[in-house]
């Protein structure tokens, strides 16, 4: 690392806002998924390097994908995506390409930073699927572009920021807001048809367990006091949308007519994994099932929170497993779709690309909760990975990702009369 790498600070304003910079393209970072039968094993063995998953888990999750035809909904959503993002951004006239990089699977991200760099690309701006702060959904993705970079040489040659984690962002959170009163509105309808009409219904919003420890490092700064009543940035993240969602929700079906009760909710985990006597997030959604049926709840309406789109823990976990455990109970049952491609969540990514830059700047950060706007720039230590620390890009401690030339020499993407002359510091 040369001198210049190590004193370049990411140039931070206040409370984390970065900024707005010169950019000369995107970087759609995702999880990756299987496309077909002979992939399954080496992307579970991908994703799982290193991380302690007993050979049964794997062995049980194959059949998940083998049950699909070895294939994940994720790349092709992902593909979708990207061409979406790319339509958007060029119906504002800001001309910065999509690039498309997975942790686990093609197109994996070290190669798309290699094409970048040999295309021209100078300065990225990195979007991940992933919303909400935790070890598996910001930190590794931040570890694994520092990883990338360093194992390409290309450290200070190539810069890539991030932004926010968006999980209160509008865009995000409507497609939710649409779908669960949809939701409500499908099982309500089929309890009248079923004779039952005033059955008492529940929503329940999923998202994805993580380890205790995880939970409690996720989103909070080395040595800082744990903030939140329930411990975790995680947890307070999902309750607050959660809450969120719901306020506009029982508004919504006020208007329609519907007597203004709140209707009751919480917020349930899935896909757990590791070791058994390792503590992670609960209840279970299967578990709350049982529960919610036994106290004479109905109908249930079951909202993917924690997931950006469709991809097989939606398919199987959702779809498959809480499914049939609602036919068991007899309970009604309504999964709300992911954001996806929604065109709201759409333009939302295309509003957190312009909070950052120079160009068609968005001054504006929206927040649907009191937790957010998030940061730009990671605070030190958040999120923590106990397996030993990697270098990570976008955080105020980051060694790795800055620029050294500041994208001065970027050939791509620039705007032929703004920013093509790029200047420290702006
Ligand atoms: C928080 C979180 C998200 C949401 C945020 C985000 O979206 O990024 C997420 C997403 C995803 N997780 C995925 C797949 C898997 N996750 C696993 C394992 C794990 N996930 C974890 C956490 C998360 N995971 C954790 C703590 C583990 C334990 C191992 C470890 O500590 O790292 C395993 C191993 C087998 C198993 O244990 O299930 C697989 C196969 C796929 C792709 C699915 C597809 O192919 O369609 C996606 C989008
Ligand atoms: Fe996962």
């Amino acid at each position: 690392m040369t001198d210049s790498q190590s004193t370049v600070l990411n140039p931070v304003t206040e409370a984390g806002r970065m900024e707005p910079r010169h950019y000369d393209g995107i970087l759609l970072a995702s999880f990756g998924g299987p496309e077909g039968q002979d992939d399954v094993i080496p992307f579970l063995r991908n994703v799982t390097r290193g991380r302690g998953i007993p050979d049964e888990r794997l062995e049980e999750v194959s059949h998940h994908y083998r049950a699909n035809g070895g294939i994940s909904p994720i790349n092709g959503q992902n593909r979708a995506l990207k061409a979406g993002l790319e339509a958007e951004l060029s119906a504002r006239g800001i001309s910065l390409p999509v690039l498309w990089g997975n942790r686990n699977w093609a197109p994996y991200i070290p190669q798309t930073l290699q094409g970048a760099y040999e295309d021209g690309h100078r300065r990225l701006l990195m979007i991940t699927t992933s919303a909400y702060s935790c070890y598996s959904s910001c930190r590794q993705y931040r570890e694994d572009i520092g990883m990338a970079l360093t194992d390409t040489g290309l450290d200070g040659k190539l810069a890539v920021d991030k932004v926010r984690q968006y999980f209160d962002h509008p865009g995000f959170v409507e497609p939710f807001i649409e779908g669960t009163a949809d939701g409500l509105a499908k099982v309500r309808a089929e309890l009248v048809a079923a004779g039952t009409p005033d059955s008492p219904v529940h929503v329940l919003f999923a998202t994805h367990s993580i380890p205790m420890r995880d939970a409690e490092a996720a989103g909070r700064s080395e040595g800082e006091p744990r903030h939140f009543a329930e411990d975790s940035a995680y947890v307070a993240q999902h309750l607050a949308n959660g809450a969120a969602v719901m306020a506009q929700v029982d508004a919504l079906s006020a208007d329609a007519g519907r007597k203004a009760a709140a209707t009751p909710w919480s917020l349930v985990y899935q896909s757990r994994s590791g070791a058994p006597h390792v503590p992670w997030l609960e209840p279970d959604i299967n578990d709350a099932l049982e529960e919610l049926a036994g106290q004479g709840i109905k109908g249930v309406v079951i909202v993917p929170l924690g997931f950006v789109t469709d991809h097989m823990e939606v398919l199987w976990d959702l779809d498959t497993e809480a499914r049939e455990t609602c036919e068991k109970l007899g309970l009604a049952f309504d999964r709300v779709p992911t954001p996806g491609t929604h065109q709201k969540f759409i333009t939302a990514l295309a509003d957190l690309i312009c909070e950052r830059t120079a160009e068609n700047n968005i001054a504006d950060r929206p927040a649907m909760t009191d937790l957010g706007p998030w940061y730009d720039v990671c605070r030190p230590g958040c999120c923590a990975n106990f397996r030993g620390a990697k270098p990570a890009i976008a955080g105020a401690d980051s060694t790795v990702g800055a620029d050294s030339t500041v994208g001065a020499d970027s050939t791509v993407g620039a705007d032929s009369t703004v920013g093509a002359d790029s200047t420290v510091g702006r």
